[in-house]
């Protein structure tokens, strides 16, 4: 994801993170104005004090005056900041709501064309830096302009000639600053991807520590981590040298305007047509010009590295959700494309062909039942002239237990990911149940089929929260139970806080059997009628595994369990196998079957899985009417 924002479109986007705050910011707008006042009012009121002591009059009233302004600036001013700090830790807050939900609705290939380490610095720093950048540095803005203006009005009725002239030399210093400011922008544009690439290889390499120390790859990392602190180093100098020119580009103008002011005032001053109180008010005037304009340039400087953010973080906010509103979702049954075929920051065009129309498959039914899962001709490719699956058909269950198996790489993950619309096909249609699952709501699907996926990840927490995370009403009687048929009871019961126990970061403080299982038991606390689970039982132990297996076939009486399987021990129960291969289905029927009959099968039992099939064809065991 790269900024490529025109500067109309961060400010259109500033705008819409600022709009929830508008009221905040308008009463903050009228201190601003009410504190602009009360600061310009005070030089006024001092010169009414020195007056009142050289008419030695009553001193009570304009002490009185010059004490209420204070206080009014004071204390506007004051409350100005707060509002200004609240709108600021609002837009961070709206913001961080609003990105996150969008990256955790994002569709996967957003995930996995993006570096984590990046959009993980989109959501937590440049996000902090809207706090300063934009409610601050706006807001700064707004009153040095006001101070400007205000002053300015002073000085056009004291002199409209020299006003004119400073107004003159400001202007041409002020273009010359607006430039260096949009190289600001740019150059911060560059020093937080800069930031970011740096933010993804230390979560690369802090997130990899025991495999970099086992490769004896400190050293090599501390190098990659030092290359990339540099790069961004490199970057922050640039922003640095930009920043430091911004000061002189303006104050140019302000030393030529006192140059203008003393030469042609002077001039006047000689003639007669400026007085010498006229001339001096004018310069005292003009050096209160001084503070707004440098506090405006350092907001100047602070709002544009805030837009460097606003970018990146707009190109997040834009990233399409997965879940299609229903009208798309309706077309898909006919045109459908593997989605996104976008990169986030780049909303998919009208102009992308629509995928080739395929007839809606015919329901089938089992024993009088709808099969649990149906896939009808389904073709997709990652890439989308790169099939992977190319139109694969099949109907099972409802209920039963089936193994896919099929060499590495010949698409078994790739079809549970499409079951469960981590992937959408290109073509061809899937039913669960009987219904088109593009036009299940999400939720609703992957309550259906749940899927167990091959790394079998936990989340940082107890073991009770993983447990209950897909499913949170599940009752400690079937937390139980489902712990009893993994075989988890009894070492549960041995931690010291049992179900409380923490699991570690990704699961480092079990084993990765445990972590195996209690990722099954999380799948079959939902009840789903269709178990997905992806090399299930690669880390146990063979009692465990026996456990486990006896767990699924047990399931597989009560709905459809899919096992895609590279050992032989978890095929050759199934009630059918298909074989996939090169991206279709070669083959299907029971271990026995197969194993006598069909060469692919043959082959990849001796090559992919763990057994020689002359050896260890166990009795079929199918039950009629199972599996499809
Ligand atoms: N996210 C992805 N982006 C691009 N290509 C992918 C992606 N995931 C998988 N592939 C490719 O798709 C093909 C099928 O991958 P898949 O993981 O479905 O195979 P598999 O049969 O499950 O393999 P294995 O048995 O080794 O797990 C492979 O060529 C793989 O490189």
């Amino acid at each position: 994801m790269t900024p490529t924002d025109t500067p109309e479109r961060v400010y259109r986007r500033t705008y819409q993170l600022l709009r929830p705050h508008r009221g905040t910011l308008a009463l903050a707008a009228i201190l601003g104005i009410l504190g602009t006042a009360a600061a310009l009012a005070q030089p006024l009121a001092i010169g009414e004090v020195v007056a009142a002591v050289e008419a030695q009059q009553a001193l009570m009233w304009p002490l009185l005056v010059l004490f209420v302004l204070f206080t009014l600036d004071a204390g506007i001013g004051a409350l100005h900041v707060y509002l200004v700090g609240r709108v600021g830790t609002g837009v961070v807050l709206d913001s961080r709501l609003r990105l996150v939900d969008r990256l955790l609705r994002a569709p996967l290939k957003v995930h996995l064309d993006n570096r984590q380490g990046d959009l993980f610095t989109r959501a937590v720093a440049d996000t902090s830096l809207l706090r300063t950048a934009l409610a601050q540095g706006l807001s700064t803005l707004f009153v040095s302009a006001l101070m400007i203006t205000g002053t300015a009005v002073i000085m056009v009725a004291i002199d409209p000639l020299l006003a004119g002239l400073v107004a003159g030399c400001l202007l041409v210093s002020g273009a010359a600053s607006g430039y260096v400011a949009r190289l600001l922008r740019l150059a911060t544009v560059r020093l937080r991807a800069r930031v970011s690439e740096f933010g993804d290889a230390c979560q690369r390499a802090l997130g990899n520590v025991q495999t970099i120390k086992l490769s004896r790859g400190e050293s090599r990392e501390a190098t990659r981590l030092g290359d990339r602190a540099r790069a961004a180093y490199r970057d922050g100098l640039r922003v640095a040298v930009i920043n430091a020119t911004l000061y002189p580009a303006m104050n140019v103008g302000v030393q030529a305007s006192f140059g203008v002011v003393f030469i042609v005032g002077g001039a006047r001053l000689s003639t007669g047509s400026l007085t010498l109180p006229e001339f001096s008010a004018f310069l005292l005037y003009l050096f209160y010009l001084l503070t707004p304009v440098i506090s405006g340039l350092q907001a100047l400087a602070m709002v544009q590295q805030g837009m460097a953010s606003v970018g990146r973080i707009g190109s997040v906010l834009d990233i399409e959700p997965e879940e299609e509103p229903p009208a798309r979702a309706s077309e898909a049954d006919t045109a459908r494309t593997a989605q996104p075929t976008h990169t986030p920051g780049e909303r998919p065009t009208a102009a992308s062909p629509p995928a080739p129309a395929t007839p809606a498959a015919p329901v089938t039914t089992v024993n009088g039942a709808a099969p649990a899962l149906s896939l009808h001709r389904v073709t997709f490719g990652y890439q989308p002239d790169q099939p992977v699956l190319d139109q694969v058909s099949f109907d099972l269950g409802p209920t039963g237990l089936v193994a896919l198996v099929g060499p590495s790489g010949s698409g078994k993950t790739t079809v549970l990911g499409l079951c469960t619309r981590l992937w959408n096909p290109q073509s061809g249609q899937i039913r669960i149940q009987g219904r088109d699952a593009q036009e299940l709501p999400l939720s609703q699907l992957r309550h259906q089929v749940a899927y167990v996926e091959q790394a079998a990840p936990v989340l940082d927490g107890s073991i009770r929260e993983n447990l209950c995370y897909a499913a949170p009403e599940a009752s400690n009687e079937a937390i139980d139970h489902v712990l009893d048929r993994l075989n988890l009871r009894t070492w549960v019961e041995q931690l010291p806080a049992g179900l409380d126990t923490p699991v570690g970061e990704a699961g480092t403080a079990i084993s990765g059997g445990q972590r195996q299982r209690i990722a099954i038991a999380r799948m079959l606390l939902c009840e789903p009628p269709v178990l997905l689970l992806d090399e299930a039982g690669s880390q146990l132990d063979a009692t465990s595994e026996r456990a486990m297996h006896h767990a699924i076939r047990e399931e597989s009486r009560h709905r459809l369990v899919v096992v895609v399987a590279h050992r032989l021990a978890s095929v050759v129960d199934a009630h059918r196998i298909l074989v996939l291969d090169e991206g279709h289905i070669s083959a299907q029927g029971t271990h026995s079957q197969l194993a006598r009959t069909n060469p692919t099968y043959q082959h990849i039992v001796r090559t992919h899985l763990d057994g020689d099939p002359a050896q260890t064809i166990p009795p079929d065991r199918t039950r009629a009417g199972q599996g499809g």
